[in-house]
């Protein structure tokens, strides 16, 4: 019988220099989380541990029913979307999307089609052809989410990815990912500076400090305690 869970990570522990992080939560297949908390906090670490490019010293990490721990980054079912450097300057958005699905570009009609249906979803059709310097910001980060539909990956983690983005322009992107996560009943975990983008799309969001989650609970009741000295720091 597959678990329930999506992502599980249990007794995870991870040391780099001085810095720690432990982490032990699961999250349900569609579940939409953010992560917040200050800089340094272990954010990214978590993420990267998930996606496999950061390795625990001990502890498990199980993706999709699946022991994970020790897994290749190619092989868990994970896409990850940064902030910068998604997209390749000499390459127009439609082969920086199609690099998704075949890292030698060597597509069959069928993959071609899928292709044009991910600029079409999100919003390229139109730019297909223009290279990522000659198109915005927002535009640039809509390759990323077009190349993350294509790879059709269970589990979506987002690495600040709209931090460049001014606050419509970050909505609009949040309200894409939104849209796809619900059609698709993709898991996805969204790093944020902000804490109301966790308010806007997150029904679950975890507070970090000091490479431990201090609280990781409805979007609604985390915002609303007053008992985290560290949180309320954060907010101001
Ligand atoms: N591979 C690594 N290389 C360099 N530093 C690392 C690495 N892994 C973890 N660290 C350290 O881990 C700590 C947490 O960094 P991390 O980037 O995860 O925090 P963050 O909460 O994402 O911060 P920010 O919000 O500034 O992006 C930092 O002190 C960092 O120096």
């Amino acid at each position: 019988m597959e678990r329930q869970g999506m992502i599980g990570l249990e007794k995870l522990f991870f040391r780099y220099d001085d810095f720690t992080a432990e982490f032990d939560f699961e999250i349900a297949r569609g579940e939409f989380v953010a992560v917040i908390g200050p800089s340094g906090s272990g954010k990214s670490t978590l993420l990267s541990l998930i996606a496999g490019f950061d390795r625990a010293q001990s502890g498990k990490i199980r993706l999709d029913g699946q022991d994970m721990t020790l897994a290749s980054p190619s092989d868990r079912p994970v896409t990850m979307v940064f902030q910068d450097h998604n997209t390749f300057a000499h390459l127009d958005l439609w082969t920086n999307v199609a690099l998704g699905l075949s890292p030698a570009l060597r597509l069959d009609a069928a993959e071609k089609k899928a292709v044009d249906e991910a600029l079409a979803r999100t919003g390229l059709q139109a730019l297909a052809r223009r290279k990522p310097g000659e198109v915005s910001g927002g535009e640039r980060q809509r390759v990323a989410i077009a190349r993350a539909l294509l790879r059709d990956e269970p589990i979506l983690l987002l690495d600040e990815p709209f931090a460049a983005l001014g606050p419509a322009l970050r909505r609009e992107m949040l309200d894409l990912v939104k849209a796809l996560q619900e059609e698709k009943n993709y898991t996805v975990m969204l790093v944020s500076h902000h804490p109301e983008d966790a308010r806007y799309a997150a029904t679950r969001t975890a507070f970090m400090s000091n490479g431990r989650i201090l609280a990781f609970e409805t979007t609604q009741d985390l915002f609303a305690r007053r008992d985290l000295p560290e949180l309320s720091d954060y907010i101001g």
